[in-house]
Order: C-alpha cells, then structure tokens, then sequence
C-alpha cells in the first residue's frame, strides 16, 4: 500500500500539492485526474521521488520513501509518460532492457524478460526488437514505454498521461490492452490523465484534484453517482449515466442473436418479420436480413444488407461505443465479431438500456 500523508509541494507560491493524504490500495488502478495545472504530475512525481515534497511524507508498505536507495525506487516503482520518453538511438530492445541493466541483471536474463514483454505486450520479437522508436507507429511506442516500465516487474507502475499522444481510436486499443495486461499483472497503478472517459474507463479509484487538493476519492460508480460537490459536479458533467457506459464492456452484454447462413436465405420463411445476421460458411459477418422489409411470401435473397466494418463491434468495445454507433447508424442492434471477424453474437438498444440501469442513476 503507498500512503499519502499530508503531502505537499510548494514552487514559490505555487502551492503544486496541497496537504494531500490519500491511501492507494495495492493491485489496483487509481487514476488521477483533474484540471490542468491542478498537480497530478506533481504529486506522481513525488512517489517516486523525481521531487522532494515540502512537507508530508509517503510510505510504501509503510517505509518512508526517502529510506529508499535509488535502485531500490527503479526496482520498485515502474514510470511510463506521455510521449514515451523512448531513447531515439537505442533498439527497442536496449529501450526495454534500460533498468534490468542498470540493475545488472545477466544477459540471459534480460533476454528472457525482454522477449516475455514484447509478447505481452503484443510486438513480433523477430520484426520489432531491432527497430528504432522513429521507426514505430505512436501506438507500438507507447506500448514499448509501458514494457519499458513493466521491465524489472515493479509492483508499482506510475503512468502520466501514456496513452496522450495518439489518436482517439489507437488510444481505445491501448486502454483495452492496458486493462488485459493489468488483469494478468495485478500491479498498484497511478494513472494520470486528463481524459474524463479515460478515468472512467480504467479506474478502480478516482481521485479528482483541484488546486493542489484530492476533492473525490471513491470508486468511479460513486464519483459519477455522488458528486461530492459542484466542483465535481460540474468536472464530470451533466451526462453522468452516458459516460458510466464507458466501465461496461460489449462482451459483458453479447446475445446470441439469430443468425442465417448467406447460402440459405432463399430459404427463409418470410411470413415471419424477424430478423437475422448474415455470416458466410466460415462463420465470418456479412450483414443482416430484415423480412420485415420483405414481402410476405417473397425472396429475400436479394435483401441482405451488407454495411461498413465500422458498424462492426469486437467484445473489447464499451457500451459506450455501441451507443454512438447506434445513435450515429440508427439501427438498434449490433454485431459483435471475434479477432478473426467471425460472428459471435450482438447487442441491442435495449442491452444499453440495461447497463444504463445497472448504474442506479438517471441522466442528469
Ligand atoms: N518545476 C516547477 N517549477 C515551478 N512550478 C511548477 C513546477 N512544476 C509544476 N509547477 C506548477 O505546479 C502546479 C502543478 O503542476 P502539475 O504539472 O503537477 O499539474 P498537472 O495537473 O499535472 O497539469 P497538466 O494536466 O497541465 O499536466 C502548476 O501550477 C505548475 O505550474
């Protein structure tokens, strides 16, 4: 556990972290988050001693952290920031290894390790250890920064703003890549970031910070439920019951839905008005079939309807997404494939109704 204790920062008269005391409980994400300026990357950078608190101290597993010696600080506390802060003329491979060889670990060893990440965090070891960082996507980057800081396997791992500097969709990738690892690794987390879905999505406990102080510390259900005051009211906005979709996960929802094979429409019987999701002899989407559309009696081989991939859901969505897309395709369910495109099932309007439900709270 790392304890806060009335913890502050001083610059000037700057008062960057505010008689902060906080408990952070162990194999969980805590996220911080708050407006700009308000000492998120402070108070992260005071855990791990990159500055010098004013007054207050903190305890992990109840040492002070000033009685740690630096390499015991590397071992044990993992950092990954925005823009990576990869070294441009070192391999992907000397990147990762950076802290096991400061630690002096064996050649052996980091080898083991090095490969161990590069396969969870989802790199070919063969195509990418020898690439530069210039020569990665944003995405593939940032994920090396977080196998960078994962390298010594730290039970801490501070995370300011990592996923910051890609685009929107690569950032929904590394959140969900993000959450699968921490399911697997089970390391304490201090997550900054500034995006609200964001600290939605991946909190177990949200701080909300203003002006150097922690306003909220609860569970994100709570902090989205409860308000604690205008300050938070108003930080998370007025479409509280909207943005708590974002914690459930379309593979939570999935139904089985019907479902025809491409080669037997012709033979469905359209005196009924079902409808039916499309998938070729591989069990790969095609589309839909809606006989409500088709006149009693009639053919509907002619009326599949085959849409754009970006209707197309994968489990690892939010229900979140689903609703836009629902809302922005006005159609009241979705398929939801597999990695390899295959069907396996959908979610429906009235899946988000429940989840929207199962939050106990109303639209704001
Ligand atoms: N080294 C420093 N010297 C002087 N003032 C500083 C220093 N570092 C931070 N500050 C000030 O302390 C306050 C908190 O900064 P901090 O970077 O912790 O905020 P933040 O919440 O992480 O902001 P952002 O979301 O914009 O990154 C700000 O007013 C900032 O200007």
């Amino acid at each position: 556990m790392i304890e806060l204790e009335r913890l502050t920062k001083n610059y000037g008269d700057t008062r960057a972290v505010a008689n902060v005391t906080l408990q952070i409980p162990d194999g969980q994400v805590t996220v911080l988050i708050g407006p700009s300026g308000c000492g998120k990357t402070t108070l992260l950078r005071l855990i791990n001693r990159l500055v010098r608190p004013s007054s207050g101290r903190i305890l992990i597993n109840g040492k002070d952290n000033s009685d740690f010696k630096p390499e015991e600080l590397r071992r044990g506390i993992g950092y990954a920031i925005q823009g990576v802060g990869l070294f441009p003329h070192w391999t992907v491979y000397e990147n990762i290894a950076t802290v096991p060889k400061l630690l002096g670990w064996d050649r052996q060893r980091i080898r083991q390790r090095v490969m161990e990440l590069l396969d969870l965090i989802g790199l070919d070891a063969t195509e990418f250890s020898d690439r530069y960082p210039a020569e990665l996507s944003g995405g593939q980057a940032q994920r090396v920064g977080v196998a960078r800081a994962l390298a010594a396997d730290p039970p801490v791992l501070l995370m300011d703003e990592p996923f910051g500097a890609v685009d929107p969709l690569t950032r929904i990738r590394l959140q969900n890549q993000f959450l699968n690892i921490q399911d697997e690794v089970k390391k304490t987390v201090i997550f900054v970031t500034h995006d609200l879905e964001e600290a939605i999505r991946l909190a177990d406990c949200l701080a909300i910070m203003n002006a150097g102080e922690i306003v909220q510390y609860n569970t994100p259900e709570e902090v989205l439920a409860q308000p604690k005051n205008k300050f938070v009211h108003d930080f998370v906005g007025t479409d509280r019951a909207l943005k708590r979709l974002t914690r459930f996960m379309v593979k939570d929802y999935l139904k089985q839905g019907l479902t025809v094979k491409e080669s037997d429409i012709g033979r469905l019987d359209t005196n009924d008005e079902r409808f039916y999701w499309v998938i070729d002899s591989l069990d790969r989407f095609r589309g839909w079939v809606d006989l409500s559309m088709v006149p009693p009696g009639g053919d509907a081989s002619g009326e599949i309807v085959k849409p754009g991939s970006d209707i197309v859901l994968t489990g690892d969505d939010t229900m979140r997404q689903a609703l836009s897309i629902m809302l922005g395709q006005g159609v009241r369910s979705l398929p939801v494939v597999d990695k390899n495109g295959k069907f396996v099932g959908e979610v429906t309007l009235a899946d988000i109704e429940k989840a929207t439900a199962d939050g106990k709270i109303t639209a704001a």
